[in-house]
């Protein structure tokens, strides 16, 4: 046996630490936290009022620059480590300027972490600073010095910033590919925080171009990614507030939707979506329309108000600024810090009182809002004594179930009529495939709350199913690995697929952030070429199909067979084209820009919108080429 003593214990220095548990420092899925981090950096240096542009660029071969006006890194010589500044910042965790209120007031860097953790997770950094009227040049390579920091040229007095220029290391990530979507959107709401700072990027892999300078900042912001959707007030309510100490601005609607389409908060501009401040806005929301409604006797005699009911259709977009924050971890998802709840609490209680007393007919409206919300979950508390639907595990009668329950494996195919349902209980693979057949279309479930979408014995099934009441944050009941949407390859299918999605996207939306669901793309055609079979999903692929083969062989006899449903085709081919995992065609439900899902959800579903929908068939009608 190894002995145990103080040989035996390691002392991880310089990025070891980093690079032996990434975790710990920065987020694995992919490498945007560390783009985050650098970003953080020169919006830090625009807060502090140095820098006024910032350029992103994100390359084909997957790295990335971000470039600012600011100050420039230090470049010379640091007293007590004896090398260069830059040098130290790229390579001791914990070295930075911001430990204390001199250099940066309010800033969202505060460990010295940051750049030395996207050195530690790079293959490649390089680095050019303008400063004292010269341009400097250092480049690292996994976390130690690759070139000497030299100067390149020189630059005039007045020219100073840094470019930082990374490629994250795959080893580190589960997906090495930066997300473009959330780079943009995290771009944007920099921007949007930060008025009359300038922000471009541009994306060398579709070759587009975005600009931001929002004057406004957040009112601004609400409105117009609220755009077309009902919103009450129309024009959001909005906080500014300013200290020398602190700062608060917050834009506040309600939706008719049960859920909170729009939730961004911010500290000293860094994305934290949860924590004290939140707290704070909720609260402070809470307590003044509460006052407003007992002031004018307007909640029922058995209702009470609580923080939930108000907050259910609420869309908000909320800074703050404050020295020193307490983030729990590098990735600063959650404020900790405590005096915050407070601070933000009673600002938006005394402004909000204010505008409630000044709108009255629109305050009534909001609180009305509310007062619904807290008479429905009363309702639903009753039900749910009465009928306690999850004590048991009756499944419902016409689900097929499979053997195994390794979440792993399991699938559960939700196939549209008893018919085909019948076809995919011969095809599938009993150990470990499910099937739920539906009868015709399920209800629209888009307006309507997820408290009563249980009283529809369809969705009932589904949700008995597949173990999850709606809207659980909790998923260790579920049943099955995979929920697969199984319909026809027609218009008629499209419906009810679209349908079973909006069920999912809305009243089981964790299911579709963890990758839960899936929509099966049966083949539309059979085409038979001499003994060769093959199967197409649409007219641009029967025709492709067809034109090969006659390309092979021109007196090849050639059939072609479409399908008009599931309950068609026969098991055998019903396994091989949808249900096989290795010849179907899976598409995985995804919720990367649920704001835009949403939209065009609401005007796919939405009662109202009759008119936008012909409007928009009239303009795409012919995607559907089936
Ligand atoms: N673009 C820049 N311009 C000027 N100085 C910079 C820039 N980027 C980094 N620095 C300096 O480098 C220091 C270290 O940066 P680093 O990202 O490691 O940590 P941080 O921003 O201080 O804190 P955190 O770990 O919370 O991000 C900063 O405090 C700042 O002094």
């Amino acid at each position: 046996m190894n002995s145990y003593d103080s040989s035996s214990i390691e002392v991880l220095t310089g990025l070891e630490p980093v690079r032996k548990h990434p975790g710990m420092y920065t987020e694995t899925e992919c490498p945007n936290h560390l783009a985050q981090e650098v970003i953080d950096n020169s919006v830090d240096e625009a807060i502090a009022g140095f820098a006024s542009k910032i350029n992103v660029v994100l390359y084909k071969n997957n790295s990335l620059s971000v470039e600012d006006d600011g100050r420039g890194m230090p470049v010379d010589i640091h007293p007590k480590e004896g090398k260069s500044g830059v040098e130290v910042i790229l390579t001791k965790l914990h070295a930075g300027g911001k430990f204390s209120n001199d250099l940066y007031q309010f800033s969202g860097g505060l460990h010295g972490v940051g750049i030395s953790v996207v050195n530690a997770l790079s293959t490649l950094v390089e680095i050019w600073i303008k400063r004292d009227a010269k341009e400097h040049h250092i480049t690292f390579s996994n976390g130690s010095k690759k070139t000497e920091l030299k100067v390149t040229r020189k630059v005039s007095k007045y020219n100073t910033g840094t470019i930082v220029k990374f490629k994250p290391d795959a080893r580190f990530f589960d997906n090495i590919k930066f997300s473009a979507t959330k780079l943009h959107n995290n771009l944007r709401s920099k921007a949007v925080l930060c008025p009359d700072l300038e922000i471009n990027f541009y994306n060398e892999i579709n070759e587009k171009t975005d600009k931001w300078i929002y004057k406004e900042g957040l009112k601004d912001y609400l409105s117009k990614s609220l755009d077309g959707l009902d919103c009450l007030p129309t024009d959001p309510f909005v906080v500014n507030y300013k200290t020398n100490e602190q700062q608060l601005n917050c834009s506040v609607t309600w939706t008719q939707y049960n859920t909170n389409i729009i939730a961004e908060s911010y500290v000293n501009l860094i994305p934290t979506i949860s924590g004290t401040h939140v707290n704070g806005l909720r609260s402070g929301l809470t307590e003044a329309l509460k006052e407003f409604c007992e002031f004018r006797n307007l909640i029922p005699k058995n209702i009470k108000l609580t923080p939930d009911d108000v907050w259910q259709k609420i869309s908000y977009v909320l800074s703050i600024k404050i020295m020193d924050p307490q983030f729990s971890g590098q990735t600063k998802k959650r404020l900790s810090s405590r005096e915050c709840a407070s601070f933000v609490a009673n600002i938006v209680k005394d402004t909000f009182s204010i505008w409630l007393n000044q709108h009255t007919s629109m305050a009534k409206e909001i609180a009305q809002l509310a007062i619904i919300n807290a008479q429905i979950k009363l309702k639903t508390n009753k039900k749910v004594i009465r009928k306690k639907i999850f004590s048991g595990p009756i499944l419902p009668g016409k689900l097929s179930d499979c053997i195994s329950t390794d979440l792993n494996q399991t699938e559960v195919f939700l196939v549209e009529g008893d018919s085909a349902g019948g076809s995919a209980k011969q095809a599938r693979n009993k150990e470990y495939q499910a099937i739920l057949p539906l009868r015709g279309k399920i209800l629209n479930t888009w307006e309507i709350n997820s408290e009563q979408i249980l009283a529809n014995k369809e969705i009932h099934d589904i949700s008995i199913a597949i173990g999850l009441e709606p809207n659980s944050e909790d998923l260790s009941n579920l049943r099955y690995g995979k929920i697969c949407i199984l319909a026809d390859a027609d218009s008629d299918g499209a419906h009810i697929a679209t349908l079973i999605c909006t069920l999912f996207m809305k009243h089981f939306p964790k299911l579709v952030q963890e990758g839960h669901i899936f929509v099966a793309m049966p083949p539309l055609y059979r085409i038979d070429a001499g003994k060769q079979v093959y199967y197409a999903l649409n007219n641009n692929e029967r025709d492709t199909i067809i034109r090969k083969v006659k390309n092979e062989n021109k007196r090849v006899k050639i059939q072609v067979q479409r399908f008009k449903g599931l309950g068609e085709m026969n098991p055998s081919q019903l396994r091989e084209t949808t249900m096989l995992s290795n010849t179907r065609h899976l598409i995985q439900l995804t919720s990367n820009n649920p704001l835009q899902i949403f939209k065009t959800m609401d005007m796919l579903l939405s009662k109202k919108r009759a008119a936008d929908r012909k409007k928009w068939l009239e303009e795409n009608g012919n995607l559907d080429n089936a």
